[in-house]
């Protein structure tokens, strides 16, 4: 018998095509699946749709064809232990793909086929009194400012292009202001951090070679100083060597507190001002590996 499987697709993913969609319905099929297909019209659909296959499916096999923003959503909707999550990359980024390896559609689909998943933990934030969960890190400062005046014009006309422009206003209108981090007895006075529950970011940089999603908590990047110190950071995270910058102050953690009101993004979209806190929230969900 055929498994069921609910595909979860947002026609606003950098790299979506209806005739992708038909490709990979048709590779479900092949490879045993019943799929069934739930494309978004919203932005609040991937959440309301991860709330409702928990309520009323037992144990769903929930694939994501999209990108990280999407399944930000849907992990914001999902019952703790209530699904398994599988990933096809159609986004423009991709960070959790090309965290999880995963090479093309085709290799997503053989993935899936296979079965093979495991629980990871993620984080969670609470901030204005409200909660969200991330899969990929928590940005506040500099990047939360670059995702946040991003403009959707620009974002259209140039894709990636778009966040180096926001990346160079930002740089132009420096905000030299610093937060306090606090996780237990440590206290950390810094420019901007970084909570990385997965060790790639912004592409395929790895950042944080000590997170690790399927281990509970974070390694937790704060970062000091002023433009070049940014600049050079950059240069670190083309070549894997930001963690080691004397501009960064690297410590592994399972909860923290951020002050201040920098912007945050979780997962490469902007939510909301700081001040917040951060747990991290230990196997919600088993993602298909
Ligand atoms: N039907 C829709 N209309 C508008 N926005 C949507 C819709 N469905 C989902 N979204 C939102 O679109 C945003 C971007 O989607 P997504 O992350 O899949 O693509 P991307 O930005 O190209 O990829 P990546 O995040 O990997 O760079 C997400 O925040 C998601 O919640």
């Amino acid at each position: 018998m055929s498994r069921r499987c609910f595909l979860i697709v947002n026609p606003t993913s950098g790299t979506y095509s209806p005739q992708k969609i038909e490709r990979i319905m048709k590779g479900l099929a092949e490879r045993g699946f019943a799929p069934e297909l739930l494309p978004t019209q919203s932005a609040a659909d991937p959440a309301r749709f991860a709330a409702r296959l928990c309520r009323e499916e037992s144990d769903p096999l929930i694939v994501v064809a999209g990108g990280d923003g999407t399944i930000n959503g849907v992990l914001n909707g999902l019952a703790p232990g209530a699904a398994t999550l599988g990933v096809i990359p159609l986004g423009t980024s991709n960070v959790l793909a090309r965290e999880l390896e995963i090479t093309s559609v085709d290799d997503a689909l053989d993935r899936l086929a296979h079965g093979d998943a495991r629980p990871i933990s993620v984080g969670e934030i609470v901030a204005g009194g409200e909660r969200r969960r991330f899969i990929l890190m928590a940005g506040v400062g500099f990047d939360g400012a670059v995702v946040r005046d991003v403009r959707l014009s620009e974002k259209k006309a140039l894709g990636k292009g778009a966040y180096v422009l926001s990346a160079l206003r930002t740089l132009w209108n420096w905000d030299a202001s610093t937060v306090a981090v606090t996780a237990g007895e440590r206290n950390v006075s810094c420019h901007g951090v970084i909570v990385c529950n997965a060790s790639k970011y912004g592409g395929n940089f790895r950042l944080a070679p000590e997170a690790d999603l399927f281990a509970p908590g974070f390694q937790v990047l704060c970062i000091s100083g002023g433009r070049l110190a940014y600049l050079g950071l950059a240069l670190g995270l083309l070549n894997g060597t930001a963690v080691f910058s004397s501009h960064v102050t690297c410590f592994n953690a399972l909860a923290l507190e951020i002050s201040g009101d920098k912007a945050v993004q979780l997962d490469g979209d902007y939510v909301c001002p700081a001040p917040l806190a951060v747990r991290t929230v230990p196997d919600l969900v088993r993602l298909v590996v």
